[in-house]
C-alpha cells in the first residue's frame, strides 16, 4: 500500500481538481497503481455453440423433426424479415438478431405491425393463403405463420386475425358467392378484416350475444343492431385503427322469431379509413401485451347489409324470409358457426410450443455462460448450468417442449386432412391442446425469466415481455378452463355411448380402456421407471380411473339434479380428467412420433433423453 504524506494535507479543492482531472483523463483514483479492471471469468462471454461440445446427434435431424415440414420456406421468411430494417434487424457475431422494439407506445406498434405486414405482402408470403387449395398449401401457410409468431405475437395475431378468422369464415362459413367476392381482395390486402364474436356481456357463452340481425324482405337486407350496451362488440383485434370489414355475430330475427347465432358481412370503413355512418368504433386501450394489435369496441346502430351477406353454408334465408337450413339440431348448428375457431385455437398450441423453445434457448444458453459462486476455494465459479438445481429447474421442461411439439404437429396434420368424420376428434385434440399447451408456455416462461436472474427481466432478453405478450393465448378463441370442460364432456359423451352400444372405445386414443387395467409392478427400479411402458401404463391407468370416477359422480348428481348442473357440480373431476387425457395423448403421440424415427444417433441420444427428462 502507497504510504501518504500527512504532513502538507492538500486543500480540498485541490483534492477536487485533482479528481475532476484524473476524471477527464479516463483515470480512476487508484488508476496510477492499478490502470485496468481485471477480466473476470464470470463476465468473460464465449456462445455456448463454440464452447461446449458438439452434440452426439445431428441438430439438423432434429430440428427436421421438430419442426415437421417446410423448412426452406421457414428459412426464406426469416430471410425476409431480417433483410428489412422494419423488423428491425442488428448484426453481432456473425448473427442477425431480430426483435420488435416493445419499448414504443401503443400507436407506434400497432403502425409499425401493419408496415410489416405490408412488406411480409409485397414479398409474397401471403400468397395462396386461402385460394391455394390441399393439405400441402395449409402446411405452408401454418409455417409461415409460426416463424412470423417467433417473432412478434403482434404480427402474428394481426395477420392471423384478417386470415384465420375473418378469411377462414368467409372460406368455410361462406358459400361461392363470398368465396369469389371476397377471398382474392383478402389475399391481396385490399380488404382487411375482423372478426367480431365477442360481446362486453358474452364471451365465452357466445350462444348468449345480443346483438340483433332482423331480415327485412320488402328490401331483401338484414338490420343490424346493438341494442344494449353489453351486445357491443368487445376486442375485436384490428377494429379501432385498420379493419375494413367484419363478420358480425347476431341472433338472427325472421318474423319475430329467433333462430339463433349466425354470421354476416358487413363493411365498417371506407376504402381511406374512415369509419361508416351508424357505426361507431372506440379502442380497448393499453393491453398488458400485444400492444401492436388493435383491438377495438363497435356498435351497429341498424345498418343494413344486403341478404347476400348473411354467410350461407350453414343456413340460409330466402327472399321471402323463408329460413332453411340443412342441419336440423340447433346446438349441432351453433357448433358448425363456431368453426373458424378451430384453426385459430391449431396455431395458437404450435405458436405457444415455439415461445416455449425460444424462452428455453435463452435461458439454457445463459446458464451455459452466466457464472455465480464458486465450491472449491480459490476455484472459478460454477457455470449455471453445471448446478443440478438448474438442471433439473430447466432440462424437463425442455423435454416437455419437445414432446409438445410432437403433439402440435399431430394437430395440425389431422387438421389439414380434416373430413367430416374427423371433425369432432379435431374439436377435442384443438381444445385439449390449446389449453395445456398455453398454460404449458405460461410456466416454462416464468421458470426461464427466473433462471436468467436480472437479466430475464430486460424486455431487450425477451423472455420478461414473453410472459406477458403471450398470457392473453389462454383466454382468446376459447378460455382454456372451458374448453377444458368441454373436453370431459366430450369424453363422458364417449364413455356413456360405449356403454349404451356395448361397443369397445374406438378413436381419441381411448381404445387402452377396452383393455385389462395396467399393473403397476411392486417393485420399481430406475429402469422401470425410465421406460416408456410404465410412464404410458401410469398415464393410462390415471385416465382410466378418472373417468370412471368422473362418470360415477356425474350420474350420482343426474338422480337428482339436470345434466348441466351434475356435470357443473363435478368440475374438479372434470378438470383432472381433461388434463389426464391430454398429457396421455401427448405421451403417446411422442412415443408414435418416435418410433418412426430412423434408427441413429437422434433416436440413441436425442430423444430417448427427452423422456428421461420428463417429470
Ligand atoms: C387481446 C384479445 C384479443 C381478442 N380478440 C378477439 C377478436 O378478434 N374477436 C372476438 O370475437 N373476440 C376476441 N377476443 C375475446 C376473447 O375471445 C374472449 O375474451 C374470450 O372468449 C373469453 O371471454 P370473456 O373475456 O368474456 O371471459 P368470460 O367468458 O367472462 O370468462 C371469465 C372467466 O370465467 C370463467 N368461466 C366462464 N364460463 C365458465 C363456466 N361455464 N364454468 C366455469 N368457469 C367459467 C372462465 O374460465 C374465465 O376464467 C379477444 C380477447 C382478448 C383479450
Amino acid at each position: 500500500m502507497a504510504s501518504m504524506d500527512t504532513s502538507n494535507p492538500p486543500s480540498a479543492a485541490a483534492r477536487r481538481a485533482a479528481a475532476i482531472a484524473r476524471h477527464l483523463a479516463g483515470l480512476s483514483p487508484r488508476a496510477a497503481a492499478a490502470p485496468v479492471v481485471e477480466r473476470s471469468a464470470c463476465l468473460s462471454y464465449t456462445p455456448p455453440d463454440s464452447a461446449e461440445p458438439a452434440p452426439a446427434f445431428s441438430t439438423l435431424e432434429l430440428r427436421a423433426l421438430l419442426d415437421g415440414h417446410h423448412l426452406r420456406e421457414r428459412d426464406w421468411v426469416f430471410g425476409a424479415m431480417e433483410e428489412s430494417p422494419l423488423f428491425c434487424p442488428r448484426r453481432r457475431g456473425g448473427k442477425v438478431f431480430v426483435s420488435p422494439d416493445y419499448n414504443e407506445g401503443k400507436e407506434g406498434q400497432r403502425e409499425a405491425t401493419m408496415r410489416r405486414v405490408g412488406h411480409l405482402a409485397r414479398r409474397g408470403v401471403f400468397r395462396g393463403w386461402l385460394t391455394d387449395p390441399g393439405a400441402e398449401a395449409e402446411l405452408r401457410k401454418l409455417a409461415l405463420l409460426e416463424c412470423l409468431g417467433i417473432y412478434d405475437h403482434s404480427l402474428a395475431i394481426k395477420i392471423g386475425v384478417h386470415f384465420f378468422l375473418w378469411g377462414s369464415a368467409i372460406k368455410f362459413l361462406g358459400t361461392k358467392r363470398h368465396h369469389d367476392k371476397w377471398l382474392a381482395d383478402t389475399e391481396s390486402y385490399a380488404i382487411k378484416g375482423c372478426f367480431a364474436m365477442t360481446e362486453l356481456g358474452h364471451g365465452s357463452n357466445v350462444r348468449g350475444i345480443e346483438t340483433v340481425a332482423t331480415y327485412d324482405s320488402k328490401t331483401r337486407e338484414f338490420v343490424i343492431n346493438t341494442p344494449c350496451e353489453s351486445a357491443q362488440k368487445y376486442w375485436i383485434g384490428g377494429a379501432a385503427n385498420h379493419a375494413t370489414h367484419t363478420i358480425v355475430f347476431a341472433q338472427l330475427h325472421i318474423n319475430g322469431r329467433n333462430e339463433g347465432v349466425h354470421a354476416f358481412v358487413a363493411q365498417i370503413r371506407d376504402e381511406n379509413e374512415n369509419v361508416l355512418p351508424n357505426i361507431q368504433i372506440a379502442d380497448c386501450g393499453h393491453k398488458i401485451g400485444l400492444n401492436g394489435v388493435d383491438n377495438g369496441r363497435i356498435w351497429f346502430k341498424n345498418i343494413r347489409v344486403p341478404l347476400e351477406n348473411l354467410l350461407n353454408l350453414v343456413a340460409d334465408v330466402l327472399p321471402d324470409g323463408q329460413y332453411v337450413s340443412m342441419i336440423d339440431n340447433p346446438d349441432q348448428r351453433f357448433a358448425a358457426f363456431l368453426s373458424p375457431l378451430t384453426l385459430g385455437r391449431v396455431n395458437i398450441a404450435v405458436n405457444a410450443v415455439y415461445i416455449s423453445k425460444v424462452g428455453l434457448a435463452i435461458a439454457v444458453r445463459y446458464a451455459l455462460s452466466r457464472r455465480a459462486f464458486s465450491i472449491t476455494p480459490d476455484g472459478p465459479e460454477m457455470l449455471l448450468l453445471d448446478y443440478p438445481s438448474h438442471q433439473r429447474r430447466l432440462l424437463p421442461l425442455l423435454a416437455k417442449a419437445c414432446l409438445m411439439s410432437s403433439a402440435s404437429n399431430f394437430m395440425k396434420r389431422m387438421y389439414v386432412k380434416r373430413t367430416p368424420e374427423l371433425n369432432k376428434a379435431i374439436h377435442i385434440y384443438s381444445s385439449a391442446l390449446k389449453a395445456t399447451l398455453t398454460w404449458q408456455n405460461m410456466t416454462t416462461l416464468q421458470e426461464c425469466r427466473e433462471a436468467c436472474g436480472g437479466q430475464g427481466l430486460k424486455t431487450e432478453n425477451r423472455i420478461g415481455i414473453f410472459k406477458a405478450e403471450f398470457d392473453v393465448q389462454s383466454t382468446f378463441e376459447g378460455d382454456n378452463n372451458v374448453l377444458m370442460q368441454q373436453v370431459s364432456k366430450a369424453l363422458y359423451a364417449e364413455f356413456l355411448a360405449a356403454k349404451r352400444k356395448k361397443q369397445p372405445f374406438n378413436g381419441l386414443g381411448l381404445e387402452h380402456l377396452n383393455g385389462t387395467r395396467p399393473v403397476i409392478p411392486d417393485n420399481l427400479t430406475s429402469d422401470t421407471l425410465r421406460s416408456s411402458r410404465f410412464q404410458m401404463d401410469l398415464l393410462r391407468l390415471r385416465e382410466r380411473d378418472l373417468l370412471k370416477q368422473f362418470a360415477e359422480e356425474v350420474s350420482n348428481y343426474l338422480a337428482r339434479e339436470s345434466r348441466e348442473k351434475a356435470l357443473m357440480l363435478s368440475y374438479q373431476l372434470a378438470e383432472d380428467l381433461a388434463r389426464a387425457f391430454t398429457e396421455r395423448t401427448i405421451l403417446q403421440i411422442f412415443l408414435d412420433d418416435e418410433k418412426n424415427v430412423p434408427a441413429g444417433s437422434l433416436k440413441v441420444h436425442g430423444l430417448s433423453s427427452y423422456k428421461l427428462m420428463i417429470r
